[in-house]
């Protein structure tokens, strides 16, 4: 969903949500508990958290950011060879230029990257630098895991049958998307950075190398910087399709990225969602149980992706 929102409120500074992860695999059911109700009221309240300790090494992290650095060093001769604007190719280079309503020009580039099922992907990655595909493998698989607890936690948060939902996330889809944000010196004015959206899929766990994502808060539309915090804190942000399968319980948080002046910016965002044609609707027991009616009609990834190609947004 691109949305169109007022840009006139100061920008706070907010850790915003911060889950301690480990809590959640504790063998102690009350602190579980605990956490998946901290997690249902930071999806309700703020379409978003932060997680630490939640099991990827920060090594890892900083290696997959590095190995994405070099690989935007390349000439653009060669990022070009993998340049399309086909949102179905499953590796993608782009340059993009948005124009927010508010008249800013954001820029930045970006390489995508199918990643699950892995094996069917993973030969297509960009081959340079040579250690590209060892580190973005690694990091795929500890972050797809990652993705299924994160949402085990939600669905709890829920009241809904976890194993079922977890599993259309296991057999969905996962795309990596990395961007980088240049540094400001090298533009005429333009703004670096992403405007203001929410992305389509279920959940989305970012990385930030340097802090620049902000997030509208849900409660009174102030925008809210989110600093990068403990190094290798990852952000964890409510997706469309998650609101609707929650029928609206849980909104899918607007941000954008203002990277400022200083050195270039890396994030790198997994996307996650359920297969690319199965239908994403209200879910029945959270319809039945408040005797609601759907707040929404149901939809596919690709329906999506059809939408934001044909309207050249993505
Ligand atoms: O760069 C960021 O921090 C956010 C990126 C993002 O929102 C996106 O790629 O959809
Ligand atoms: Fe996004």
């Amino acid at each position: 969903m691109r949305t169109v929102v007022n840009d006139h409120d100061p920008i706070q500074l907010s850790s915003g949500p911060v889950i301690d992860f480990s809590a959640l695999l504790s063998q102690d059911s009350q602190i579980k508990n605990e956490v998946i109700k901290e997690i249902g009221k930071a999806c309700e309240d703020f379409g978003f958290f932060s997680i630490i300790n939640y099991g990827i090494s920060e090594s890892l992290i900083e290696d997959v950011m590095d190995a994405n650095s070099r690989f935007f060093d390349l000439p653009i001769e060669d990022k070009k060879e993998l340049l399309s604007d086909d949102v179905y190719k499953p590796v993608r280079f782009g340059i993009v230029t948005q124009d927010d309503k508010e008249n800013a020009k954001f820029t930045r580039e970006f390489l995508k990257l199918y990643a699950h099922p892995l094996g069917d992907w993973v030969g297509l990655w960009a081959a340079n630098p040579p250690d590209y595909r060892g580190k973005m493998r690694t990091y795929a698989i500890e972050t797809m895991t990652l993705s299924s607890q994160v949402f085990e936690a939600i669905i709890q948060s829920l009241s809904l049958s976890s194993t079922f939902w977890q599993n259309k996330l296991e057999q969905g889809m996962q795309m990596i998307g990395i961007n980088c944000y240049e540094s400001a010196s090298k533009l005429n004015g333009i703004k670096i950075g992403q405007a203001q959206h929410s992305d389509h899929t279920i959940i989305t766990l970012l990385a930030q190398s340097r802090p620049g994502l902000q997030v509208m808060s849900p409660m009174d539309g102030a925008w809210k910087a989110v600093p990068t915090g403990h190094k290798g804190s990852l952000h964890v942000l409510v997706e469309d399709h998650l609101q609707v399968l929650s029928n609206g319980k849980y909104k899918s948080v607007v941000h954008r990225v203002v990277a400022g002046s200083g050195e270039r910016r890396l994030s790198i965002a997994s996307f996650h969602s359920f297969a690319m044609d199965e239908v994403v609707e209200p879910a029945m027991e959270l319809v039945k149980q408040k005797q609601e009616n759907p707040n929404y009609k149901g939809s596919s990834l690709r329906d999506y992706l059809n939408h934001l190609s044909s309207t050249f947004l993505i």
